[in-house]
């Protein structure tokens, strides 16, 4: 169930307050946990995977950022991966469904109307989401895609041919207005990574984007 509020980790914190975020998130009722780290090596990742997979412990699912292989490999010691999430210059995500199969989660980036075109043309259940922003700016990714607002978001939405979640600056102000724009959810790193109570912020955002709670 992707719908509701993702959590994409903060490849800023250390460790120990990392998993402490990802407790507290997957404790409020979060609905995806996204593994993001740009700079680890395959084999830091997968270990990442394994820690992040634990502290959810089933509570949320787990994604990988970029890595089909990594969601794999985890796979393959135990760990619980529920999916991957992939940019447009990732792996396909045919493949990556080919590799991953029918129950694993797929979420796709798409910011231009190429992306829009690419997403109508793929056969169906290839994708189950697509990541849609920037909403705002932000300092969580560098070299981010052109900012579309809410407004742009809402446009790109109604366009699109697969659920969409809102990435991106997103704030707890902005998610009302994301949802009446037709967002099936919303992403986020530093609204909950940067609070001083990631619980408690996880589940003002949980409420506000309609999660499961
Ligand atoms: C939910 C969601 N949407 C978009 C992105 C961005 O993915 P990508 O363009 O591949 O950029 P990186 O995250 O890999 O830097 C995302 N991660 N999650
Ligand atoms: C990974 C990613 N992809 C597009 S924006 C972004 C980071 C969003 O982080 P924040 O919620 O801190 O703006
Ligand atoms: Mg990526």
């Amino acid at each position: 169930m992707t719908a509701g509020l993702h959590l994409v980790t903060d490849e800023r914190l250390g460790r120990d307050r990392l998993l402490a975020v990802v407790a507290a998130a997957a404790g409020a009722g979060v609905a995806a946990v996204q593994v993001r780290a740009k700079h680890a090596t395959a084999r830091e990742f997968t270990d990442l995977v394994a820690a992040i997979s634990a502290a959810v412990a089933g509570r949320a699912l787990v994604l990988v950022n970029d890595r089909v292989d990594v969601a794999l490999a985890a796979r393959h010691v135990g760990v619980r991966v529920d999916g991957v999430h992939l940019g447009q210059d990732d792996l396909d995500p045919v493949v990556a469904r080919t590799l991953l199969g029918p129950d694993a989660t797929v979420g796709w980036t798409a910011h231009a109307p190429e992306h829009l075109q690419a997403a109508h043309v793929l056969p169906p259940g290839t994708v189950d989401y697509l990541g849609v922003g920037l909403v705002h700016p932000t300092t969580s990714k560098a070299d981010g895609p052109p900012v579309l607002g809410v407004d742009g978001f809402g446009a790109f939405a109604h366009a699109a041919p697969l659920p969409c979640i809102a990435i991106g600056g997103v704030r707890l102000a902005d998610v009302p207005g994301l949802m009446a724009a037709g967002a099936h959810g919303v992403a986020v790193v530093s609204a909950i990574s940067e609070a001083a109570d990631p619980g408690r912020a996880a589940a003002d955002l949980v409420a506000a984007a309609g999660g499961a709670r």
